[in-house]
This record gives C-alpha cells, sequence and structure tokens, in this order.
C-alpha cells in the first residue's frame, strides 16, 4: 500500500482554459496516508471522478503530479500504477465460479495457486460468501455480484490503493447499510489505502477516517465526520452534510457584531479576514425555541419520528430548529435561541469566526 500526494493538480478538459471556470479541477493538494480510509464526498459536477481517473491513469492531468511513496507516476499508464478499482456496477465473469472470480485478480499476477486458495477464503470469509465459493456468478443476486466485485478488489494485498467509485449504486437500500459498514470493517482488516468516492453523505461519513469534500472542482474541506459536523469550514459543507444542513443566514456586519433581520446574534467569537457577503451559520440542532431571544413566526412543521424540525421566519429569512419536545403551532409567534459556542459567521462562504475557548 502507498501514500498517495496529489502536488498542485489541476485539469481542465478544454485545449486553452481561459480562466478557474474553465477548470473540471482547480489547483488540489492534498496528501493521502497510506492505510487511510479516505471518502470523496460532493454533489454532481463538482469533479470526483476527474480526480479518480487521474489518480487511476486514466486521465493525465493538466498541470501538477501524482506521487505513489513520493515516486512520480504522472506519466505511468494505469496497468502501471498497480490499482484496484470497484465500480458503480459489478465486474465479474458470469460463467466462471465465485471461487475462481475472486482469485482471478491473483492468478492473472501468477500468485502460486496455494496462495490464491488461502487469499480467497480469508476474503470470501470478511464477505460473509463462503457457501457460494462454488456457484456460477452468473445465478447471483445485483448485490451478491457487488460483493464478489469488492472482493475482487480486496483480494490482493499489493496494490498501492483500492479505489471505490459509488460502489453502492445498485445495492437494494435495506442492504446498503449493511454492506457500508461491512466495508468499514473491512478496511480495519485489510489496512490498505482506501478511496471511497461518493455522492452520499451517510456513505461517506459511514466508511471513513477523513472526508474530502469537494465542490466546483476544489477542495472545501478535509477532516474526520465529527470535524465536518461540528466546524464546517465553509457554508458549503454546513449545507451538505447533515440533515437538515445548517442554516445560512443573511446578516449585517457592524462594529464586529452580527445582525439577523435587524436583530443582534452573538457569535462564538472574534470576526477575522476580510470579505464582501457575510452570513451567519448555525445547524438546526443548536437552535432552541425558547421565551426569549430572536423573534419569529412558524412557518412548518414537520415530524421526523424522534424529534420535529420546525421551520420559522425572521423577517423574510427562514430558520429550521430541530427539537424533541412538543413543537409549536404552525402560525405561532416563538423566540429563538441561537447556542452562541454553534453560531459562526462566514465571509464570502469561508468560516470567519474563532472558535470559543
Ligand atoms: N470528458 C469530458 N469532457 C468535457 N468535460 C467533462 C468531461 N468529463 C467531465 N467533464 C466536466 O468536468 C466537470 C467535473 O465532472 P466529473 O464527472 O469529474 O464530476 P463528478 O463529481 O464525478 O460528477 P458525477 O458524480 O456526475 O460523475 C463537470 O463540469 C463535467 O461536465
Amino acid at each position: 500500500m502507498a501514500k498517495i500526494t496529489l502536488s498542485k493538480l489541476r485539469h481542465s478538459y478544454l485545449p486553452n482554459p481561459a480562466g478557474p471556470a474553465d477548470y473540471a479541477l482547480k489547483e488540489i493538494d492534498l496528501d493521502w496516508s497510506d492505510g487511510g480510509a479516505y471518502a470523496l464526498l460532493g454533489p454532481s459536477g463538482c469533479g470526483k471522478s476527474t480526480l479518480l481517473n487521474i489518480i487511476s491513469g486514466l486521465l493525465t492531468p493538466s498541470e501538477g503530479q501524482i506521487l505513489f511513496d513520493d515516486k512520480d507516476v504522472t506519466g505511468l499508464p494505469p496497468d502501471q500504477r498497480n490499482i484496484a478499482q470497484v465500480f458503480q456496477f459489478p465486474v465479474i465473469y458470469d460463467t466462471m465460479s465465485v471461487f475462481d472470480n475472486l482469485a482471478f485478480p491473483l492468478r492473472n499476477r501468477g500468485v502460486p495457486e496455494t496462495t490464491v486458495k488461502a487469499r480467497v477464503s480469508d476474503i470470501a470469509e470478511m464477505l460473509e460468501v463462503t457457501d457460494m465459493l462454488g456457484t456460477r456468478a452468473a445465478g447471483l443476486s445485483p448485490d451478491n455480484k457487488q460483493k464478489i466485485s469488492m472482493g475482487r478488489g480486496l483480494v490482493r494485498d499489493d496494490v498501492n490503493v483500492v479505489m471505490f467509485d459509488e460502489p453502492l449504486t445498485v445495492i437494494d437500500p435495506h442492504l446498503k447499510w449493511k454492506l457500508r459498514s461491512k466495508l468499514k470493517e473491512l478496511h480495519q482488516k485489510v489496512r490498505a489505502t482506501m478511496i471511497y468516492v461518493t455522492h452520499d453523505q451517510t456513505e461517506a461519513l459511514t466508511f471513513a477516517d477523513q472526508v474530502v469534500v469537494m465542490q466546483d472542482g476544489e477542495i472545501v474541506q478535509i477532516g474526520t465526520p465529527v470535524d465536518l459536523f461540528a466546524r464546517p469550514a465553509h457554508t458549503f459543507v454546513g449545507h451538505f452534510i447533515g440533515s437538515p444542513g445548517m442554516n445560512v443566514l443573511p446578516a449585517e456586519l457592524r462594529d464586529g457584531g452580527a445582525y439577523l433581520a435587524g436583530q443582534h446574534v452573538p457569535l462564538e467569537g472574534a470576526v477575522t479576514g476580510q470579505g464582501q457577503l457575510t452570513q451567519i451559520g448555525i445547524r438546526p440542532e443548536f437552535v432552541r425555541i425558547g421565551n426569549t431571544g430572536l423573534q419569529a413566526t412558524v412557518r412548518k412543521v414537520s415530524d421526523v419520528g424522534r424529534h420535529s424540525v420546525v421551520e420559522a421566519m425572521i423577517g423574510d429569512t427562514s430558520v429550521k430548529a430541530v427539537t424533541e419536545d412538543p413543537p409549536p403551532a404552525q402560525g405561532a409567534a416563538i423566540h429563538l435561541q441561537f447556542q452562541q459556542d454553534q453560531t459562526r459567521l462566514y465571509r464570502d462562504g469561508w468560516l470567519a469566526t474563532e472558535a470559543a475557548g
């Protein structure tokens, strides 16, 4: 397994890119350490596949370098990069048995048959497919086929990195959670460097120790699932992660204080930096409905099981609050309290307050 370094990477699909908007990947600098479990998370079109194809060698970047264990592989074709990939759809040989499918990547490399047997039975056990080893792959259900595809990606122990590209797309929703946690468990057992590409926050947060969040060809934050929830570096991360996402509210900044619809909102700490557009970011989990605080009117209440999501209007601005108490009625006049140490200011999208304490 290898450490992967992406250095000053940029990519444009245009022959003569003029400005940042012409780049599918703006400048990417990133270190993925040996044996880590990473997710690349972002909406459709943010550049995930472009980055994946550059790492696997299917695409040569317009600028920058890719290093595996400090060795420059930017010019190497895919077959010389020693990478395993698991795709959205199963890649298996229907006419072969499950055993032969799992053995294929090893036999292809001339691994001795005794090692093949040992390795295939280990992987089969981890994936709980031992009883299927003698079955022809053609007869398997789509999710079992995808499990075997994953097994084929994991069976070699000499690859630099295993990359998963939206691997749960074909899996039935009720089986997804099972395979998600299985993959996490597998990573803990095989300790390979793994990169998991997805637009689904639950998949990314369940699988990865470190999540790389992308938007518009740029990395907006790299952090643990807890970091991304607790202290989003960008309003995009706050909004994209969490359900419902962070409230991002228009704010006026006067004498270092923030105001929302004319009402003062205490922030977590001092405001730093420069920037034009100022916004307050607060997660709905930290907005309380109380007797004092910002005046608001309830617009809508959604019961989502253990708690309710109350959407209230402060002036023209909609704010969401999560509450486990009986919610107020639609149209009620209420007060909202923002937990101060969780109330942040963002400037042009980027975090601009210092953490409390
Ligand atoms: N072959 C190509 N030629 C021109 N533009 C491309 C090509 N492939 C991707 N793009 C553009 O590059 C940008 C990034 O696309 P990319 O496929 O990397 O994003 P993504 O995050 O993987 O999205 P998805 O999840 O939909 O695949 C998009 O604006 C896309 O339109």
